[in-house]
């Protein structure tokens, strides 16, 4: 679904510089991928990158393949260097689903607009169904009418996974999905994510601090950091599992 390499990033702030370097990266589809490293490493920029609102410095081969079998590989960094941020918008849109920390539903809706806005924004139709159903396989059916206020934070980040799914993305990006709720709902939260992206065939990349939380995902990157000079740290970012 995403294959990258040689990809470089050079982040520059107030005299002091960041560079992260990917020797090779692949999302496959159903598969969890899990970016782990201690924080500064660089996974949210890597994140990034792979939610293409970040345009890599430099990079080999960039290849996004929605999926779908009459969907020709896409060249993501032509696109960049072409300016084209409609085609990478839509790509977001239609493509990709995210998970933010704090689970980022919007306190005015009830959890079920929350759920069908990226799937009404998509221009989607028939996606209650599978939202009911997912619903129910998530264990929040019953939370679908309330506001997320009224719901406990281990619901809302449930309700953020579902609206993360909703409208049927070939890929989910989850930023430390699980960093509001202890260890122990962590675990199933994301076990529950593991198994509804794996039944639908839907890829999760999981950016994590916390190693422990990942040791069942299919493929695990982990991030070294090197210091390499005064106002200059360097990370490289390699498979390990
Ligand atoms: N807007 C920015 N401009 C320049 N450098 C930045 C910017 N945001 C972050 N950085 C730098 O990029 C590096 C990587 O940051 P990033 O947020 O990707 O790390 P992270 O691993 O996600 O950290 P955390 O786990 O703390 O969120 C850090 O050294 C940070 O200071």
């Amino acid at each position: 679904m995403i294959h990258l390499d040689n990809l470089y990033k050079r982040r520059e702030q107030a005299g002091s510089v960041f560079e992260l370097f990917v020797p090779e990266l692949k999302i496959a589809p159903g598969r969890m991928v899990a970016l782990v490293g201690d924080s500064g490493c660089g996974k949210s920029t890597l994140l990034d990158m792979l939610a293409l609102v970040m345009q890599p410095t430099r990079v080999g081969r960039f290849i996004l393949n929605p999926g779908r079998e009459q969907d020709a590989a896409i060249d993501v960094q032509s696109l960049w260097e072409n300016g084209l941020e409609s085609h990478l918008a839509r790509l977001r849109r239609n493509f990709m689903g995210y998970i933010l920390q704090t689970g980022g539903l919007l306190s005015f809706l009830s959890v079920m607009d929350n759920v069908c806005l990226p799937a009404r924004i998509k221009g989607s139709k028939d996606y209650l169904t599978q939202v009911t159903a997912l619903a129910a396989r998530l264990g929040i059916e019953h939370c679908l009418k309330r506001k997320p206020d009224y719901l406990s934070i281990g619901q809302r980040q449930r309700a953020a996974i579902l609206r993360a799914m909703a409208h049927g993305p070939a890929l989910v990006l989850a930023d430390e999905p699980t960093a509001a709720v202890d260890k122990a709902r962590a675990r199933i939260i994301m076990q529950d994510l593991q198994s509804v992206t794996r039944e639908s065939g839907t890829a999760v990349v999981v950016v994590t601090h916390d190693t422990e939380l990942v040791t069942d995902a299919d493929v695990t990157y982990s991030f070294v950091l090197g210091q390499s000079s005064e106002g200059l740290v360097r990370a490289e970012c390699r498979r390990s599992k």
